[in-house]
Formats: C-alpha cells, sequence, structure tokens
C-alpha cells in the first residue's frame, strides 16, 4: 500500500473493502478443502452478486489506493476491480459505445511493450495454443472498448501481474489514458491491435519521464550550425576525373549501398496500408533498398511527377572513379587511423558505450581541474556555475526507447564493434540501423517535394541520415548552378574546428571542453584536393564577420589557414540519395543535424549526417531543419524566398 488516490475514500470503504477480500479468501480456502477445481473463479460466481452489488464505473474504486496488490484475479473481480477473469481487458458488458474499465499487463503478449508508467498494450484475441499469434486481432470486444476509451479520453485502471516468490500477484497502477492505437504486424505476423497508455499525472504510480527523452536545443549550440548547399560562385576544375566505372576496392569503402529488398511482415502491412490513399503515385520509390519501410509518393496538390532519372539509394556511394584515387583513400585511410587511435584509448573498438564510458571518467576528471582554477579563469568558474550531472556524458546516447538523449557537437559513436552484442549495444545502433519511421514524400503546396511521417513522432527519434553520392567539396564546388541545391557538405567538424581556431580552447571549453574534441585532420589536406577550396575566400574574422564582405582577399587575410578547416568531402544527392534529400528548409524546423560515427564512416572525414526530432511531432506533420544557409549578401537565386510559414520566418533560405 503505497500512493493514496484522488479519490477520497472512507474509514468505511477501506473496512468494506478488507471485510469483502476476507470472505472471499476463507470461501476459496473453503473450495481448495473440497477439492474443487478453479476455487478462484468458482467463490468468485458464488458471492459475486451479494458481495459486489454497485455498478461498473471508471476511476479508481472507493477503498483502493494506488499500489495495492491482490493475490488473485479472481480477488480484483470480487472488488469490482477488474471482472473479467480470463481476459485481459474489463469492458463494460454488450456496449459497444463506452471505454474499457480497466486491463492487466501479463506479459502474455509477445508485442507488449512495458516500459513503466508509458507503454504500449496488445489488444485481445487471436493467440495460438503454443502462446503464438495466430489470427488477426480486430477492433471489436475488448479491442474496441480500448478504443473508444481513446476516442472519449476515459481513464483506465492498470493492473500489473508479477511474481513474488513463484507466485503471481497483481498490483493496482493506478489510472491511465490510451494515447494512441494502431493496428500492425505482431511479430508472428498476424495483425494486433494496440494501445499506447500513459499514467495520468498524480493518479498513477508515477508520470511518464517526458524530461529524460528531451534533447538539449542544438540551436543554442553555435557551432552546430550546419550548411547545407554551396555557396561559391566561382566554378572550379575537377581534378580528380571521372572516367572510371571501377567498383571500390578500398576495404573502408564496403558501404551497404544495396540491401535485398525486404519483406518484413511490417513493410508488407505497410505496403497494404497504402492502397486506396489518395494522390499515391509511387507505393515505394525506393523499390525495396529501405529493408524496413516502403517510401511511397503522393501528390494531391499539382500534376509534377517525381523525376524518372533519380535513384534510390540507402547508404553513400561514390561518385564515378574517385575510390581510385590515391590521394583521396591516403586521407581518408589516414584519418580513420586518427579516430581510431583516438577511441582506442578507451579499448573503445567500434563500441560507442565503451567510449562514453572512457568520456565520462575524462569529464570528471576536466571538471575537478575546473573547479581547482575557477578564479584564474573565467571558462572555469563557469563550467563550475553549472551542474556537474549536465556536464557528463551519458553511458548510452540513447534511451531504452531509442530516443537520442542529448546532441552531441563532438559527435555520437555508434557501437558496432565485434563485442557489441549486448541490448545497451544494440539501442546505440540506432543510425546503424537505419530508417524505421513508415515516412513518405509528398508535394507541398510551396516548397516542392516534402517529407512527413504516417506516425507521431516523438522528440529524439533517428529519422534519417543525409546519404547520396560523396564526391570532393572541389569538385562540388564545380556543379553548375541549380545542381547544387542537394549538397550536403561534410561539415560538421570542420566547423568545430573553425571555432577552436578562431576563439582559441579557452574560448570554447566552457562549450566544448578539449578532450571531447575529435582528432582534428592532419593539415594540410593534398593541395590536389584542397586547391578549389584555397581559391573560395569565405571565411571570418574574430567575430565571426565575413572577411570577403569586409573586402579581404585570399592574399590578405590567413584565409589560407582557415580554408584548411574546409571539409573535404560533399554529399551530393541530386541524382542519387534517400528520403533526406527531399525534407525542405525552415527557419523554425523540427529537426536538428546531429553528426555520427557508425558502420563504416567514422572519421571527421567520413561520418554520417543525420536528422533528430528535437520535437514531438504529430503524424503527417511536414519534416523540416533549419538548413543554415550562409548569408551572402546578394540577391537572386542564392536568396530564394522561403515559404516556411513560422512566425520566426528570416525571410530567405539563407
Ligand atoms: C534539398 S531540396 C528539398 C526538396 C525539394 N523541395 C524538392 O522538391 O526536391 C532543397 C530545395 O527545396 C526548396 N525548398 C526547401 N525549403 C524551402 C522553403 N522553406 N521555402 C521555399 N523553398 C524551399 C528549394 O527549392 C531548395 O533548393
Amino acid at each position: 500500500m503505497t500512493t493514496s488516490t484522488l479519490e477520497v475514500s472512507s474509514d468505511e470503504d477501506f473496512a468494506r473493502v478488507r471485510s469483502t477480500l476476507e470472505r472471499y479468501r476463507q470461501h476459496v480456502q473453503e473450495l481448495i478443502t473440497q477439492k474443487q477445481s478453479k476455487p478462484d473463479m468458482v467463490a468468485y460466481k458464488e458471492l459475486g452478486p451479494q458481495l459486489t452489488p454497485s455498478p461498473d464505473r471508471h476511476g479508481h474504486l472507493p477503498g483502493i489506493r494506488v499500489g495495492d496488490s491482490f493475490n488473485s484475479r479472481g480477488e480484483m473481480a470480487i472488488l469490482g476491480l477488474h471482472r473479467q477473469i480470463l481476459r485481459g481487458i474489463f469492458m463494460p458488458p454488450k456496449t459497444l459505445t463506452v471505454g474499457a474499465y480497466a486491463i492487466v499487463l501479463s506479459g502474455v503478449y509477445t508485442d507488449d511493450e512495458d516500459q513503466g508508467d508509458c507503454f504500449w498494450y496488445t489488444g485481445e484475441g487471436g493467440l495460438g495454443n503454443n502462446g503464438q499469434q495466430v489470427k488477426d486481432q480486430e477492433f471489436t470486444n475488448g479491442n474496441l472498448a480500448l478504443r473508444r476509451s481513446f476516442e472519449q479520453k476515459t481513464p483506465v485502471r492498470v493492473f500489473r501481474g508479477s511474481k513474488v516468490k513463484g507466485a503471481l500477484k497483481y498490483t493496482y497502477e493506478g489510472l491511465y489514458k490510451v494515447m494512441e492505437v494502431k493496428r500492425e504486424p505482431s511479430r508472428d505476423g498476424a495483425l494486433v491491435c494496440k494501445f499506447r497508455l500513459e499514467g495520468v499525472p498524480g493518479e498513477s504510480s508515477a508520470s511518464c519521464k517526458v524530461e529524460s527523452k528531451r534533447m538539449k536545443s542544438p540551436e543554442k549550440v553555435r557551432i552546430l550550425k550546419n550548411k547545407l548547399g554551396r555557396t561559391t560562385e566561382t566554378l572550379m576544375d575537377n581534378k580528380l576525373g571521372r572516367t572510371t566505372e571501377t567498383l571500390m576496392d578500398n576495404k573502408r569503402k564496403t558501404f551497404s549501398t544495396e540491401e535485398s529488398a525486404g519483406s518484413s511482415p511490417r513493410r508488407q502491412w505497410l505496403l497494404e496500408s497504402l492502397k486506396g490513399r489518395p494522390g499515391l503515385l509511387i507505393q515505394d520509390i525506393s523499390r525495396g533498398v529501405e529493408p524496413r519501410v516502403p517510401v511511397p509518393v503522393f501528390n494531391e496538390v499539382n500534376a509534377l511527377v517525381m523525376d524518372p532519372d533519380f535513384e534510390y539509394i540507402s547508404d553513400y556511394v561514390w561518385a564515378d572513379g574517385l575510390d581510385q584515387d590515391p590521394l583521396l583513400i591516403k586521407v581518408i585511410a589516414e584519418e580513420d587511423y586518427r579516430m581510431r587511435s583516438h577511441t582506442m584509448y578507451s579499448l573503445h573498438e567500434g563500441c560507442g558505450i565503451a567510449f562514453n564510458a572512457w568520456m565520462r571518467q575524462a569529464d570528471q576528471r576536466w571538471y575537478q581541474r575546473a573547479q581547482e582554477c575557477a578564479h584564474e579563469y573565467e571558462w572555469a568558474a563557469s563550467v563550475t556555475a553549472q551542474s556537474p550531472m549536465n556536464l557528463m556524458t551519458p553511458l548510452e546516447s540513447y534511451n531504452e526507447e531509442g530516443l537520442l538523449l542529448l546532441t552531441e557537437s563532438c559527435g555520437i559513436h555508434e557501437c558496432g564493434g565485434v563485442n557489441c552484442t549486448s541490448s545497451t549495444c544494440m539501442r546505440n545502433m540506432q543510425v546503424t540501423q537505419g530508417i524505421k519511421l513508415p515516412l513518405e514524400i509528398f508535394m507541398t503546396k510551396q516548397k516542392g517535394w516534402g517529407v512527413r511521417c504516417a506516425e507521431a513522432v516523438p522528440s529524439g527519434t533517428f529519422v534519417c541520415s543525409y546519404v547520396g553520392e560523396l564526391m570532393t567539396e572541389a569538385a562540388a564546388s564545380g556543379l553548375e548552378q541549380g545542381a547544387d541545391h542537394y549538397l550536403f557538405s561534410l561539415d560538421f567538424f570542420m566547423y568545430l574546428f573553425k571555432e577552436l581556431h578562431l576563439r582559441g580552447f579557452d574560448g570554447l571549453e566552457s562549450e566544448v571542453p578539449a578532450h571531447r574534441v575529435p582528432p582534428h585532420p592532419a593539415l594540410p589536406f593534398p593541395v590536389a584536393l584542397m586547391e578549389a577550396s584555397y581559391r573560395d575566400s569565405t571565411c571570418y574574422n574574430k567575430n565571426g564577420q565575413s572577411l570577403g564582405d569586409m573586402g579581404l582577399t585570399a592574399s590578405t587575410s590567413h584565409v589560407g589557414v582557415l580554408n584548411a578547416f574546409r571539409p573535404l568531402l560533399t554529399v551530393n544527392a541530386e541524382k542519387r540519395g534517400n528520403i533526406a534529400r527531399f525534407i525542405n528548409h525552415s527557419c523554425n524546423g523540427n529537426l536538428a543535424i546531429q553528426g555520427v560515427f557508425a558502420r563504416q564512416a567514422r572519421s571527421v572525414v567520413l561520418y554520417y549526417i543525420c536528422l533528430f526530432a528535437v520535437r514531438d511531432i504529430p503524424a503527417m506533420t511536414e519534416f523540416t531543419y533549419d538548413y543554415g544557409y550562409q548569408i551572402q549578401g546578394g540577391k537572386g537565386e542564392r536568396g530564394m524566398l522561403c515559404n516556411c510559414e513560422e512566425p520566426a520566418c528570416r525571410g530567405s533560405l539563407l
């Protein structure tokens, strides 16, 4: 008996519950002595009408507190808490218009996902004798009643069964509300009805720990600002050539691009559920390349169709011939090695959890050091003014539901090492596992194609990474105007290094302590690869002001040094890419960019650019993020008008 309910129960109520239970238990004992089979049920049948005359009702019952536990389903039935002894869902008899009164979580359905006060509950029906889901469930009986609870927002009493010293006991968890309803294939293949329930604050054993799912807003961290698209006006020579068609032979270039067409029951079910939906142009533009979900295309707005030359890929591919370039191979191999040496101190070998554990120790030492010299340095004082807990790297990058806990300016290390077999490691592979959401491409009214999801998406969910053809920055700069709208520079870490160069470690230490910064790329990059970038005079003074705007040129500034921080590679998703290249810009986007080290891309020059939900996003809402285009000062094509319709819209895609 732990938490009290808000329901005011009188002493008589508690006394009545006690005496009912005593009578019932006594009768069960008598039946056991008489060797009566199913004494529980028989006792309830015989005593029920006398002992529980009051009509069924929603909500708490007088005399019962959250945390009370019961020895059997019969005890719960005799008290009127849950009268249907053999079923999970207690619903009003013969009426299909009222919500369910109570449910029992007993772990019988393998599709139940119980996370405490928020859980997915599988509806009733369709189980075979072997415990497998052999038949589809329908929205009838208890399942319909739970759907009514969702529609009418009526609370449901929840009981959780658990074994205590070998005997099954049931605990009253309090009142819950059904927040979501869906019907989808079970792990065994047949369709099941599923209900997501959340504890009613103050009325259940605890309320949902929503805060733990929330990410730090990346907008606050300046160095997280990435840019999509090229800003240079100069046409550059492509020094790398694009003649060979040969396949990659470099070990690290084994991207698993073309996975076989998926045929999971969920995938099949998602395909089925698309049938008959208005505006459906293509059922799966990925042609099975996305193994878990189809990627449908809808247009209900105009007559435009998808570019037939567009090829959907699910992972990076190299632009023609690039994999053969000896300089590039050398740089990438070197950077790979540098990152491996950096993470080796943690014995990490591909295990992100081990790396985080090592990083946490380093954080603690750093925090101690900051405490010792807080009187001397501004950054140290600002560090110690914060709670140390906020500064420590969590061991896991994702919570139990696979939601990102915090954005990380120094990149997230996903698992993938040979020893990564624990469930914690598995959870630390959200990007590695690929797209799981039922994403859809659809025609927007003013921005061309856009992306949405058929399901609601909680904050912190991995949506997709931006993949396409990998080309050098130099080659990308040579693309024709207009062909650059689908470029994404691999510059997440270059921003970090540039900031460090401009502000120094002292200037940045309170935001990004030195020990967290990944290894700096070897400088300078081979001239042949960097040549084009050196000619671009976009760089900044200490105040972040563009030196180009100030009339300074490459020859009059330290542009050479700054440009050494320019990224080496760019992702071009114009003709070959995944769903990310259809996501539009918003000045207040619901997604954030996060660099992730995963699969074979684990260095600061080659990693994954990932998009994560930064707030809870309702189903069918357009996904957007801030492209962060750089200000160039000129109008025209580069100052493209923004149609994001946000109150704080900046007016253009700059
Ligand atoms: C990466 S693509 C996004 C997908 C694009 N809508 C399409 O149809 O393929 C970027 C282009 O989409 C358009 N776009 C994206 N966000 C926009 C916005 N907020 N307002 C106007 N156009 C936008 C611009 O044409 C931009 O160059």
